[in-house]
């Protein structure tokens, strides 16, 4: 059964309430008790959780008791709408066992309702055998979105290896759609786009063929922040994807974007993305595209080439002025070391733009972070391949964001590291 945490210390409400939310392990409602406030979990590890609050009582709590009855309290999510439509349908027991087994975690991305992959909490269980009718999905998508704008609910199995390079949750299974209701297998998988606004800019993708990472929206905001002299400079996204942080960089009105992705379905999204968001303003080109956006759906190995016959064809052969290279693949960038060096040493000019920043993505241990191991390495590797190349070139670490973790003590980091070329420094001088 569900734990609740018992609080006297109204000091402490804010903090145990943050720390669930987290972990996503907080459930509405938060309750009063004779003094005493009750915050509900979905933990179910008794000492666990008061290894965490060691200082507040933890005890079960029915889990059937959660809505209130008799009142306005409205639970928007699987778990209040299940026991509404059940509870004059079936027997207590039978309900019970029921609220046992609904999902509860999930994501909203219209027109999809995608649930967690969970063994326990999941619609696979044996339990719901001839309860999960279309009418049921129905009538959860319509008190989930009111506005009528989901209509697929959908399982997020895990990414099957074969699939994990481009990032294509090809194992997402959908379960339902309200326009093949009796046969959801009917419903065309190539037309399912979703969207979400994050930081004000659409994002657009097919969660059959591209996986979205939600968490990534506080990294994109730091670059929303941090980087103002994006504006009339050129940008390259070695790993551009749907344009995660390429769209980023385009809202803040670089000149230049060249980005590269291997999957087809992330630069048809990324191109739908521009159109949602209006393409920025930008004029379209003969090409089709918005001015100054230059999408290539292939290796980033073939970045220096891309930039030389732009250079040749659009630009009188002149240097561009690249501010950022943004190189974003998990688990380690490090496929992308050299062809950033590459492109900086053939295209970029430092006399205009004396200074470039890497944004290197990598997964990192947390005694790695702390013992400066993985900044060391990538610093040590960036500037080894220089060195060999006879360039000239200083990396500095600015800075490490650590973006999320998803394994105990991993964690997905973005080191931030300036290029200066020391023999054009030295020229100027
Ligand atoms: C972790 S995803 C992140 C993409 C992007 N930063 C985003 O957030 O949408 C990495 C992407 O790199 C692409 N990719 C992997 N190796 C590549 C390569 N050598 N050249 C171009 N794209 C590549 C994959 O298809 C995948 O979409």
């Amino acid at each position: 059964m569900p734990l609740e945490i018992v609080i006297d210390d109204n000091s402490r409400i804010k903090l145990i309430k943050t720390q669930l939310e987290k972990s996503n392990s907080f459930v509405k409602p938060i309750k009063k008790e004779s003094g005493s406030t009750i915050i509900r979990t979905n933990l179910d590890d008794i000492d666990q959780l008061s290894q965490y609050f060691p200082n507040e009582t933890i005890r079960s709590y029915e889990i059937d008791s959660i809505i209130e009855k008799n009142t306005n309290t409205m639970i928007h999510d699987i778990l209040g709408f299940t026991q509404m439509y059940f509870q004059d349908k079936l027997p207590v027991e039978k309900l019970n066992e029921l609220l046992e087994h609904v999902p509860l975690k999930y994501s909203i991305y219209p027109p999809i309702l995608l649930l967690n992959n969970s063994n326990k909490r999941s619609f696979d269980n044996d339990v719901w055998s001839g309860l999960l009718t279309p009418e049921y999905y129905h009538q959860l998508l319509k008190f989930l979105a009111s506005n009528g704008n989901l209509t697929v609910v959908a399982i997020n199995r895990p990414i099957l290896e074969e699939g994990n390079l481009l990032r294509k949750p090809y194992n997402l299974e959908i379960i339902y759609s309200m326009e093949y209701p009796n046969d959801p297998t009917k419903l065309s998988r190539n037309d399912l786009w979703c969207q979400v606004k994050q930081n004000g800019i659409w994002q657009v993708w097919n969660p059959i063929y591209t996986m979205f990472s939600r968490g990534n929206i506080k990294e994109k905001k730091r670059i929303l922040d941090t980087f103002p002299d994006v504006k009339n400079n050129d940008i390259v996204d070695l790993y551009c994807g749907i344009g995660y942080f390429s769209l980023s960089y385009l809202s803040m009105g670089c000149r230049n974007l060249f980005g590269f992705e291997l999957n087809s379905w992330s630069i048809e999204a990324f191109k739908r993305g521009l159109k949602c968001n209006k393409n920025f303003g930008k004029s379209i080109t003969n090409e089709g595209e918005p001015q100054g956006v230059h999408l290539y759906n292939e290796n980033n190995e073939m970045s220096d080439q891309r930039l030389g016959e732009f250079r040749a064809k659009n630009n009188n052969n002149a240097k561009l002025r690249i501010r950022h290279i943004n190189m974003g693949l998990l688990p380690s960038s490090e496929q992308g070391y050299p062809v950033a060096i590459e492109i900086l040493s053939h295209h970029h000019n430092w006399v205009e733009c004396p200074k470039v920043t890497l944004h290197v993505h990598e997964n990192a241990s947390i005694e790695e972070i702390n013992g400066n191991v993985i900044q060391d390495r990538v610093i040590s590797k960036l500037t080894h391949i220089a060195q060999v190349t006879k360039l000239n070139y200083q990396f500095q670490l600015i800075h490490l964001e650590k973006i999320k973790t998803f394994a105990p003590d991993v964690w997905h980091i973005c080191l931030d590291i300036d290029v200066v070329n020391a023999t054009t420094n030295h020229n100027i001088l």
